[in-house]
């Protein structure tokens, strides 16, 4: 976390010794030993290239800096033609979302989806490598995960009542809290009692050890993307990110290990699986190939798969509860509709309360839209020659992505936390503009045949954290309860954090 905190905290001031020290000698190494690792589309303009005869060396340490303005100023330029972004670790491929038809659901024999994941996320030095060549937690997530959301209904709501006891202060006077922390360990909490059952989501030490090994996998990856990829083998092996990742790794083995072992010798004594264990381990471990099923490879396969669970959906809830303070009018209407939608099932969760929430579902929606993760979507390594519609070639070994339109703010202008609401009244729209619905112009759990397979879960669990927050606090960026500045987001690369130095207020509720 200090590393992490240390590198965003330098960075949100935009100088500072870690990112100044970091940058020059990358540039450094970038001018003594560049190479780049993907192939382009030749004749591709570059993005955010001030002069044609500018040191491209300039431009990918640009990106570095300004990545999300670079990616702005290529959309403009060029956004209706393929332009590369100049990287400080290799060149990318931007592609027009007009080729998104006949793109989305290609094989991975040609567009190959977790490969540019795994490559973007540090490769073997972070060892998220493992998950390489596999579809076996996207295969669990779409197939197993998400046709089981209703019995997951009962285990979140109890283990989120019990999260927010615990996290969330207890006070009717304002409290200023840092709300990240906080909501990434009640996620963390979530995730883990759908994914491996309460005996680790009430164990302390479990989540402080993932959510450690969470970020020292991030730090890991961002800091190769500053140098070329020809020094990854040297830079990879001395960072002290990657001695913690499998210190980590070792960690969270020695809690999954002995639990995988005993529900295979339970398993093997009764003849089937126990109720309590159909969980998500249960059905990696149900799924895994035979390589992929060692209790250790099981184990270290659940650190690098949670990622895409963890970080994404406390990072999305996080930016709902920014919203909320920052645009306070639309507190009141989404309470409003709690209310009314809890009132008709007599006050309990069911099957159908988080569909009927559909000012919510708009809100988490639009505060998607404005606070999207990263610019990109749809990365893909290109891994045989593809000729498209109009005879463009993707060149085998090219990086290619699309640009989410709505990341860059070529959206409406205006926060409009009901905008989705009001498109659904037309019946017509009702499944279009869900949270969880995915197009053209909605592209941050991407779209096709590998859009994000845990986004109806993600949905759930936001919709109750969110809820339970509407209900029982106030949230707001002033200690008076008004007013107050939205700290920006730390953007560094195509990525955004939220800055670690933000402290929101928060004021429990008088109960009504
Ligand atoms: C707001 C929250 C989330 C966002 C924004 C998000 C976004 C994404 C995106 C952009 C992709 C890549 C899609 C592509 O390549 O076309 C993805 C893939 C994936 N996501 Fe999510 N996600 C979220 C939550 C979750 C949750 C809660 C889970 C698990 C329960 C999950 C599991 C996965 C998996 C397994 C993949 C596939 C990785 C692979 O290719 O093997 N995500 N997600």
């Amino acid at each position: 976390m200090a590393l992490l905190v240390e590198l965003l905290d330098h960075a949100s001031r935009g100088s500072g010794r870690v990112v100044v020290a970091l940058v020059a000698v990358g540039f450094i190494l970038n001018i003594l030993f560049w190479s780049t690792k993907y192939r382009t589309v030749s004749g591709s303009p570059v993005a955010g290239r001030k002069w044609w005869f500018e040191p491209l060396i300039f431009t990918r340490y640009r990106f570095l800096l300004n990545g999300w303005a670079v990616t702005r100023a290529g959309w403009d330029q060029y956004g209706d033609r393929i332009f590369t972004i100049a990287r400080p670790d290799s060149t990318i491929t931007v592609v027009p979302p007009r080729y998104l038809d006949e793109l989305q659901n290609l094989p991975d024999t040609k567009l190959n989806g977790i490969q540019a994941l795994a490559e973007d996320m540090g490769d073997e030095y972070s060892g998220i490598s493992i998950l390489k060549d596999t579809h076996l937690t996207f295969n669990v997530v779409r197939n197993k995960l998400t046709p089981k959301m209703p019995a997951i209904i009962t285990p979140l709501l109890e283990e989120l009542e019990d999260a927010l006891k615990l996290e969330l202060p207890d006070s009717k006077e304002w409290v200023a809290v840092d709300l990240g922390t906080i909501i990434t360990r009640i996620v963390s909490r979530l995730t883990t009692r759908v994914w491996v059952g309460k005996e680790l989501s009430r164990n302390d030490a479990w989540h402080t050890d993932n959510i450690r090994t969470t970020e020292n996998i991030f730090i890991t990856a961002i800091l190769l993307r500053f140098v070329p990829p020809v020094l990854h083998p040297i830079v990879g092996a001395l960072l002290p990110t990657r001695r913690r990742i499998r210190k980590g790794i070792q960690k969270v083995q020695s809690y999954l290990v002995p639990l995988i072992e005993k529900r295979r010798r339970r398993q093997a004594e009764l003849g089937t699986v126990a109720e309590e264990e159909d969980d998500v381990l249960q059905w990696l471990m149900d799924g895994a190939s035979e390589e992929e099923s060692g209790a250790e490879n099981l184990a270290e396969r659940y650190v690098y798969s949670v990622i895409g669970s963890l970080y994404t959906v406390s990072g999305a809830l996080t930016d709902c509860l920014f919203d909320l303070a920052e645009h306070a009018e639309h507190v009141e209407p989404l309470r409003q509709e709690l209310r009314q939608v809890m009132a008709e099932s007599g006050g309990k969760w069911e099957r159908g309360t988080a569909a009927k929430l559909v000012k919510m579902d708009s809100f988490m929606k639009e505060s998607l839209r404005t606070n999207a993760p990263s610019p990109f979507s749809q990365k893909r390594i290109v891994k045989e020659e593809l000729r498209l519609s109009d005879g463009v070639k993707l060149p085998a070994g090219a990086y290619v992505c699309m640009i989410d339109q709505s990341a860059i703010g070529r959206g409406p202008d205006k926060f409009d936390g009901f905008r989705y609401a009001g498109m659904r009244q037309d019946p017509g729209f009702m499944t279009k503009y869900q949270y969880t619905s995915t197009d053209r112009d909605h592209l941050t759990f991407g779209h096709g045949r590998l859009a994000c397979p845990g986004r109806f879960v993600a949905s759930l669990e936001m919709k109750m954290v969110l809820a339970a927050m509407l209900e029982r606090y106030e949230v707001s960026f002033h200690p008076s309860g008004k007013g107050g500045v939205r700290p920006q987001k730390i953007q560094l690369l195509e990525l955004a954090f939220h800055n670690p130095a933000t402290r929101v207020y928060l004021r429990q509720r008088t109960k009504e």
